[in-house]
């Protein structure tokens, strides 16, 4: 099974869990556009709370009614994708640039699914290249207080993400450092060190906030539990 067609069978399986009523955080990226595909192929009656800007303009596309984060008191579930799962489904998150939406959607919600192909899930993080999003004021300065904690991690410097247009710059018009490491030896450190840098508005370091993961296999879809 392809990796697309396994990212579909674990959004369809999470539109599943969406009951009546729910106001739906809706993540960003491939797979969580086939969660909200399938979710608005159910024709329910509930709002999604998109993550991105890209994820607003295809749920509304399809129809799916919209709230925003500051409309809603909580959101009864998110349902979003992964860069990388880790171990007690800790998470890299921030590859389609939404990081910074997405933590605040899932920070908000009850509960919390992460969906993805079987490739998706690792034994130890860091394969992929750490997001980490910045302010964009100044940011060639925090970019090298960012390579400062690198080194204290013993991590190549983080990278400006570039693309075609220049500098990518995010919904909340911040910029995107990269952090590639291999191996994140010390997930929560790393995280606490890079949350104290000023300028540093978040990284895609998921900790503690994911309460299952669907994942796409070609034996069928495998639900995991922190
Ligand atoms: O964190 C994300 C966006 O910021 C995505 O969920 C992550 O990049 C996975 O994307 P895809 O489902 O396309 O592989």
């Amino acid at each position: 099974m392809s990796a697309d067609a396994q990212k579909k069978a674990s959004g369809e399986a999470a539109a599943l869990l969406v009951e009546p009523g729910m106001v739906v955080g809706l993540g960003t990226g491939s797979t969580a556009a086939w969660f909200v595909k399938a979710l608005a192929a159910r024709k329910l009656d509930v709002r999604g709370v998109p993550t991105s800007e890209a994820t607003a303009s295809l749920a509304r596309e399809l129809g799916i009614p919209l709230a925003t984060l500051d409309d809603v008191m909580s959101i009864d579930l998110t349902v979003d994708g992964a860069d990388e799962i880790g171990p007690g489904l800790s998470l890299i998150k921030g590859g389609g640039a939404a990081l910074l939406r997405e933590k605040l959607v899932w920070e908000a919600s009850k509960r919390c699914v992460v969906i993805a192909d079987a490739a998706k899930h690792v034994k130890v993080l860091g394969k992929f290249p750490l997001p980490i999003e910045v302010v964009r004021f100044g940011h060639p300065h925090t970019g090298r207080r960012l390579a400062d904690i690198a080194a204290e991690f013993d991590l190549p410097p983080p990278r400006l993400r570039m693309a075609d247009r220049g500098i990518v710059v995010t919904d909340g018009g911040n910029v995107i450092y990269d952090m590639a490491s291999g191996a994140i030896a010390e997930p929560a450190a790393l995280a606490a060190a890079l949350k104290a840098v000023t300028g540093v508005v978040d990284h895609g370091l998921f900790l503690d906030l994911a309460d299952e993961a669907l994942i796409g296999t070609d034996e069928g879809v495998v639900k995991l539990l922190p």
